[in-house]
């Protein structure tokens, strides 16, 4: 199966990434930021969702009409913590998506992902998945997190982030070409401590001023 990456390249998402990149961002603002390209990324990666035509009345005439063809409401699962920024955002665009969490953080220094809590919705198996989270650097959290995700067999899953680095696009499609990436950018390498530069820095710990 090939693997797939869009990168979604809308002047608003673009602009907004680079005030986020900057180092003088404050927290605020860029917990703001990283709402408002939820948004607009959210819109950008549902534009293949299926219609179906059903009959209704306008005030003037009975008409066929587009609505969204599942029948069941899709799910968003964040990788926390820095995956909430995004789906607040998202949420305000389809605010009746059912919602799981993973949490997982990096190891410092050998850079696995450690789970911490997994919470998602009883009858994921009848329901696509969007799985969110600002950062793919190594890879290990998406990948860590897509596994996951399988055990509990979804219709389907696709990945969406902000930044990608290169390595963690080749890894993530090595375990699992199945499933499509979305991004608004595709940076340069790895820095020696697993950062993508140029980058934005810490994600979490920019959203919630930790460090
Ligand atoms: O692709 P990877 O190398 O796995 O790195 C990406 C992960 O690192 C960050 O989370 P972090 O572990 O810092 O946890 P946090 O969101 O709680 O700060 C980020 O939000 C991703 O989940
Ligand atoms: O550059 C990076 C890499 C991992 N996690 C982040 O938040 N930023
Ligand atoms: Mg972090």
């Amino acid at each position: 199966m090939k693997a797939e990456v869009t990168v979604i390249e809308h002047p608003l998402v673009q602009h907004k990434l680079t005030l986020m990149r900057q180092a003088e961002t404050s927290t605020g603002k860029f917990r703001q930021l990283l709402h408002e390209i939820g948004i607009l990324l959210a819109y950008e990666v549902t534009r293949d969702l299926p219609l179906k035509y059903e009959e209704i009345k306008t005030p003037l005439a009975p008409m066929f009409a587009p609505m969204l063809a599942a029948d069941k409401k899709m799910v968003i699962v964040s990788i926390m913590r820095a995956g909430q920024g995004l789906l607040d955002g998202i949420l305000e665009l389809i605010p009746s998506a059912r919602v799981g969490h993973i949490g997982l953080y990096r190891d410092p220094i050998t850079h696995v992902a450690v789970e911490y809590y997994f919470k998602v919705p009883y009858d994921i198996d009848q329901r696509d998945v969007l799985v969110v989270d600002p950062m793919l650097a190594t890879g290990n959290s998406a990948v860590a997190a897509v596994d996951r995700l399988k055990e509990v067999n979804p219709k389907s899953i696709k990945f969406l982030c902000l930044l990608a680095a290169p390595e963690g696009i080749t890894h993530f499609h090595a375990q699992h070409p199945d499933v499509p990436i979305y991004t608004a950018a595709i940076d340069e390498y790895l820095d020696e401590n697993g950062y993508i530069i140029p980058g934005l820095g810490d994600a979490g710990d920019r959203m919630y001023g930790t460090k």
